[in-house]
């Protein structure tokens, strides 16, 4: 009797393979590791319609036969029976996803070329037809050269019909070398194929696939995305502004009332100058951080957020990371924390460690209340011509310096520490929609929750413990609370580091606070000012945060503390999640390291050559 026949699933990632597998091996199956390598080798035993038995195995999903990462390495492998100890199938099933055509056919070109006894099948075609797209599978037949099967895995819809086919496979002749047809011929033929495909497609279909023709293209799709991001920091701050004043003055008012209710003493000075001054320094930020996500959310749930990550994916490689970092890098607008945690799906250790790297350097959205209240402050509510404010470009300044800075940041990496080749990534694109308000509410309304209760918790807590030390021991007549307290004399120490990038004693003092969470510098600011207020007139104390900065700073100091705030490593949770996720100390420390000389750079260069131009 001769060997067992072997048959391999094929395809690119999410075309429904181990689907396929499970409903054509039933329970029959044994899963192990490939030797050497940490990949999954899934087999499982099939019986042809003639009683013939085979051995089926479940590849790992790959782009290309040259291989980006050990799953490609594989898959690309055992395909060509180069695999050490595994023999060559004998026979391959190339596993499409019906709405996906285009993009799965790229790959099946070149599985397709080597010659092998092949049968594609068109797997997901109920999902294809639910979104109003109908497929010829003899006009992809024709165009393939192999026999084309529509499929349903999740439903055993095709089954029959696959095996059959699979059964009667013959050997082609290999189409040439793989080699002679290059990555964008063999997309330039996709298209060709995939359009000779359809038999009928709804209006919703082609205007989708009208849309991603103008939102992908490679100069239109970035100039696109570019604009829109400049919008949304436009309007973070036009459509804010009405509200923050509202909540200023309601903590105003509400502090107003605390004065006359209470009898004058520590227990008054704690709620207005500690919780209500500094505390509320931080909620009235509120509506920023709202605007914000609700441009992020609106771009996920609508399908957007993907396609810009493949817009950002040539970028990426520019600096030697692939696509797979874009979408750990966006949650750490949010917040590193998630961010660094989402660097888990990334394959390649050195791209992963390079992403942990610079997460920081993504404009968390705790920096936002400071870039607030020092823009507020510093910089004038004028707009530029054609409508562009000044305020929100500033902002718009403040998040790109972020990015330009972690891609240098990146560059460098890889090409010392991180040294090695960047491995290439293709995604795919979810269905466009227009987002459902109700999830957009709830996505909002958690968001703000997280905020409020970050304000509660963490800045609530330093807040108190930095008013109790900014309260003591007590200044005598004549003297500054502030000067003569623990804190301002620790601060007064600190104050020669950072003098020379001319920050002043108030803003060494909310540094240190500030590496629990950076929002903490706000209201660190607002309790320091408030308590040294009390010991001025009546004026000084009704004073708000940003009229107290401007009385206090000059705009040197002030941008000077913007750019230490971009790359300042300012929060200590960052730096734990890194120490877990990199299990050492040496990661987070060099973290720590390069991000504390760049923002001291940053700060003082700016304030220097602020000084200079004689702002
Ligand atoms: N509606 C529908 N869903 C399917 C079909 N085939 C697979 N799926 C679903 O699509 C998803 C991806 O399928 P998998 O079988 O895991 O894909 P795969 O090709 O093995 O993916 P990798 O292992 O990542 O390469 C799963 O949630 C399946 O349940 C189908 O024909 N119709
Ligand atoms: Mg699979």
């Amino acid at each position: 009797m001769s060997r067992q026949r072997k048959i391999a699933l094929v395809g690119n990632p999410n075309a429904g393979k181990s689907a396929l597998f499970n409903a054509l091996t039933g329970a029959r199956q044994k899963i192990a590791n490939y030797p050497g390598v940490t990949v999954e080798r899934k087999a499982g035993r099939m019986v042809l319609p003639s009683g013939e038995p085979v051995e089926m195995t479940d590849l790992p999903g790959s782009y290309s036969l040259d291989p980006t990462s050990p799953d490609e390495a594989v898959t690309a492998k055992v395909i060509r029976g180069e695999f050490a100890g595994e023999s060559a199938p004998d026979a391959l099933i190339v596993v499409l996803d019906a709405s996906n055509l285009e993009q799965h056919l790229v790959f099946a070109q070149e599985v397709i070329a080597l010659g092998k006894p092949t049968v594609v099948a068109l797997n997901m075609v109920d999902l294809a037809e639910r979104d109003g797209l109908v497929l010829d599978p003899a006009a992809l037949e024709q165009s393939l050269g192999v026999k084309v099967v529509p499929t349903v895995a999740v439903r055993r819809r095709g089954l029959a019909e696959l095996t059959e086919a699979v059964a009667s496979a013959e050997l082609r002749e290999p189409v040439g070398r793989i080699n002679d047809l290059s990555l964008v011929e063999r997309r330039v033929a996709a298209h060709a194929m995939a359009d000779a495909a359809i038999i009928s497609e709804s209006r919703q279909h082609r205007l989708h696939s009208q849309l991603d023709k103008v939102l992908l293209h490679p100069w239109a799709g970035p100039i696109i995305l570019f604009a829109l991001l400049f919008v949304v920091f436009q309007a973070v701050f036009a459509w804010a502004t009405p509200f923050v004043d509202a909540l200023e003055d309601g903590v105003g008012l509400l502090s107003q009332a605390v004065v006359a209710a209470l009898p004058e003493g520590l227990g008054r000075d704690l709620i207005t100058e500690g919780v209500l001054a500094g505390v509320g320094s931080v909620v009235v930020f509120l509506p920023q951080i709202v605007i914000l996500f609700f441009f992020i959310l609106a771009m996920e749930a609508s399908g957007y957020m993907a396609r810009a990550a493949f817009l950002m994916d040539r970028m990426m490689a520019g600096v030697g990371l692939s696509g797979r970092s874009f979408i750990p890098l966006l949650s750490s607008f949010a917040c590193a924390i998630p961010g660094i945690m989402a660097t888990r799906s990334i394959t390649d250790p050195r791209d992963r460690l390079t992403t942990i790297l610079i997460a920081p350097l993504m404009t968390c959205s705790a920096r936002l209340p400071v870039y607030a209240v020092i823009i507020a402050a510093f910089i004038p509510q004028q707009t530029v011509g054609w409508g562009v404010g000044l305020q929100g470009l500033v902002l718009f300044a403040l998040y790109v310096a972020g990015i330009l800075g972690a891609m240098i940041v990146a560059l460098v990496l890889r090409r010392s520490l991180t040294k090695g080749a960047a491995s290439g990534f293709i995604m795919e694109m979810p269905k466009y929609q227009l987002p459902n308000l109700k999830d957009l509410l709830i996505g909002l309304w958690q968001r703000a929750w997280v905020f409020l209760r970050r304000a509660g918790t963490i800045i609530f807590m330093v807040t108190v413990v930095l008013w109790l030390l900014l309260s003591f021991p007590r200044a005598g007549e004549g003297e500054s609370q502030v000067d003569v307290s623990i804190a301002g004399r620790l601060a007064g120490g600190l104050a020669v580091v950072v003098e020379p990038i001319g920050f002043n004693r108030d803003m060494a003092l909310a540094l240190i606070p500030a590496m629990a969470a950076r929002e903490v510098a706000v209201s660190s600011l607002a309790t320091t000012y408030a308590v040294a207020a009390s010991d001025e007139d009546e004026e000084a104390q009704a004073m708000a945060l940003g009229d107290q900065l401007k009385a206090r700073w000059t705009l040197p100091m002030a941008l000077a503390f913007l750019a230490w705030f971009v790359f300042a490593p300012q929060c200590m949770s960052t730096i734990a999640v890194t120490r877990r996720e990199t299990n050492g100390w040496k990661w987070p420390i060099f973290m720590l390291a390069y991000l504390f000389a760049l923002a001291y750079i940053a700060a003082g260069a700016t304030y220097w050559a602020a000084v200079a131009a004689g702002l």
